[in-house]
C-alpha cells in the first residue's frame, strides 16, 4: 500500500490536519488523516459517501468508505477520525478514500438530537438549543464571521496606531448615568458579615462603595488616553434594561476608542466611518463564503464605497416628521424613525450630530456655535438603527465640575487639571454591527450565549 517506509511513517505519525489545510495544501495521492463531524451521508451499492466538517472553516471534505469497513455507529452528527488517500472526485474536487474510519462519539439521534441532516431550521427553533447551535451550518458561519470581525477590529486599529487596553468590568461609575446598572456584591453571608461596617448597606460592604458591572469603559479609557493618545478597549458591557427587543441584550460587546488631540467632530466622524468601512472590507475580502452563509437576507454592503451622510439633529427631526407628523422631539427618535432616516439617506449608514444637551450625558462637549447643543454623534445603520454613539469630551474643568453627577468622579476632574487635552471617542455595539452586515433580525442570533431578561440559564 505504501510506496516506501518514509511514506508509511508520514501517514501514521501525522496528526490530523484541519480540513481547510488539507484542501489548500494537499493533493491527490497524499495520505492524510482528518477529524470532524459527519454532516450528511449517502449510501451507495459499494461505498458510503459522507461529508465531514471540523467547523474551523466552512469547508467540507467528502469521504468515501467501502461499505464493508463502515462502523455501525457511523451516523450524521457523529464525530470521527478518518485516514486514507486523497483522490479527485469525478467533479474534480479532492475527496478522501478512507481506509479506516473510527467513530469517537456517536450521535444518538433517538436521544432527541434536534437537527436532522440537510434540513433548514428557523432561528427561533435553533435558539432553543444554545448548547448545540454551533453544529448548525448557519450558526457556525455566524461564529466564524464574529471571529473575523474581532480580528478585523484589532487589525484595523493597530494599522491606525491604536493601543489595546483592558478597562475594568467591576466599576463604581455608571458612565452613561442612565441607572441601568447591575450591582455586584458578595453572595457569601459570612464574608458580608465580616466586612460590613456599622450602617453600611450590603452592596457597599465589600468595596466600601456600590460597585457595578461596567456599562461602558469610556471614563477609564479617557484616563488612559491622557498618557497614550490612541487607545481602544473591546469587551463585554452590561445593561440592566428591561427590554426583550430584537436589538437589546443584558450583556453585549462594545468596541470603544478614545483619541487624544481630537478637537473637531469631523475628525471623529471620519475615524468612525473609516473604521466601519475598513472592518467590513476586510471581512468581505477574506471570508466571502462564510459571509454569504451567515446572512439571513442578501445584504447590500455597497455603502463601503460611499460617503456616509451627516445630518444635524434638526435635519434628522425634519426627516422623522415626514414619516410621522406628530413626531415628538422630547421623546427622541424611535427605532422606526431611525430606520426611516437611514432609508431616506439611501440606506447608507448615517451620522446625526449637534445633539440637544439635555438628551446626552454629562461628559459631552458643548458646541462652540451653540451652547444648547453638544458635539455628540449617533451613527444609524440599515436594519439596526443606532450602531455607534460618540462625542468630543468636555475638557473645560469648570463646565465639567458644574455637571459632574457624583463625588465618586473627582478623579475624572483631575484629568482636566494635569495635561488636559481635547479628546473624542465612541462606542460601537459589536452585535448590532454584526446584525447590520449579516441582515440578522435578532441580536440573540449573533452571540453564542445571549443574556436577556428571564434568560440566563445556559
Ligand atoms: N465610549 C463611548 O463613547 C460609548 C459611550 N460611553 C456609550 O456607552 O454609548
Amino acid at each position: 500500500m505504501f510506496k516506501n517506509f518514509k511514506m508509511f511513517r508520514r501517514y501514521y505519525n501525522s496528526s490530523a490536519k484541519s480540513i481547510a489545510n488539507v484542501l489548500k495544501n494537499k493533493e491527490s495521492g497524499d495520505f492524510i488523516s482528518v477529524q470532524g463531524w459527519v454532516k450528511s451521508m449517502r449510501k451507495m451499492k459499494e461505498n458510503v459517501f459522507f461529508d465531514v466538517s471540523d467547523g474551523c472553516s466552512e469547508k467540507r471534505l467528502q469521504i468515501l468508505l467501502n461499505n464493508s469497513l463502515k462502523p455501525t455507529d457511523l451516523t450524521p452528527g457523529s464525530s470521527i477520525i478518518a485516514k486514507g488517500k486523497l483522490s479527485l472526485s469525478p467533479k474534480g474536487d479532492l475527496e478522501l478514500n478512507a481506509e479506516e474510519v473510527k467513530v469517537l462519539g456517536e450521535c444518538i439521534v433517538s436521544e432527541g438530537y434536534p437537527f436532522a441532516p440537510k434540513k433548514q431550521y428557523n432561528a427561533d427553533y435553533i435558539r432553543q438549543y444554545l448548547h448545540l447551535r454551533s453544529r448548525t451550518n448557519k450558526f457556525s458561519s455566524v461564529l466564524r464571521i464574529r471571529d473575523a470581525a474581532t480580528f478585523a477590529v484589532h487589525e484595523h486599529l493597530h494599522e491606525q496606531g491604536y493601543i489595546n487596553v483592558h478597562t475594568p468590568i467591576l466599576t463604581s461609575n455608571d458612565c452613561e448615568g442612565a441607572g441601568e446598572v447591575f450591582t455586584v456584591f458578595p453572595d457569601n453571608k459570612e464574608t458580608l458579615k465580616q466586612m460590613s461596617k456599622p450602617n453600611q448597606s450590603k452592596e457597599e460592604a465589600y468595596f466600601n462603595s456600590k460597585v457595578f458591572l461596567s456599562v461602558s469603559g469610556q471614563l477609564h479609557l479617557e484616563a488612559l488616553s491622557h498618557g497614550i493618545s490612541k487607545v481602544y478597549t473591546f469587551g463585554p458591557t452590561f445593561r440592566a434594561e428591561n427590554s426583550r427587543s430584537r436589538l437589546h441584550l443584558s450583556e453585549f460587546y462594545m468596541l470603544e476608542t478614545e483619541t487624544a488631540f481630537m478637537s473637531d467632530i469631523k475628525q471623529l466622524t471620519d475615524h468612525i466611518e473609516n473604521m466601519v468601512v475598513e472592518m467590513t472590507k476586510k471581512i468581505l475580502n477574506k471570508y466571502p463564503e462564510d459571509l454569504k452563509k451567515a446572512q439571513d437576507i442578501e445584504v447590500d454592503l455597497s455603502w463601503v464605497n460611499k460617503k456616509f451622510p451627516i445630518l444635524t439633529y434638526e435635519e434628522a427631526v425634519d426627516i422623522a416628521k415626514q414619516r410621522d407628523v406628530s413626531f415628538n422631539s422630547e421623546e427622541g427618535f424611535t427605532k422606526e424613525d431611525e430606520m426611516f432616516i437611514v432609508k431616506h439617506c439611501g440606506n447608507i449608514p448615517t451620522f446625526i450630530i449637534d445633539w440637544p444637551k439635555e438628551k446626552k450625558p454629562f461628559y459631552m462637549k458643548e458646541c462652540t456655535h451653540d451652547s444648547t447643543k453638544v458635539d455628540a454623534l449617533d451613527l444609524l445603520a440599515p436594519n439596526v438603527g443606532e450602531v455607534v454613539g460618540g462625542s468630543l469630551r468636555e475638557n473645560s474643568y469648570e463646565k465639567l465640575k458644574e455637571n459632574l453627577p457624583s463625588e465618586n468622579l473627582e478623579w475624572y476632574l483631575d484629568l482636566r487639571k494635569f495635561g488636559s487635552v481635547p479628546t473624542g471617542g465612541c462606542g460601537l455595539g459589536f452585535e448590532r454591527y454584526l446584525q447590520m452586515i449579516l441582515g440578522i433580525s435578532s441580536i440573540k442570533d449573533v452571540i453564542p450565549f445571549p443574556r436577556w431578561p428571564h434568560n440566563c440559564n445556559l
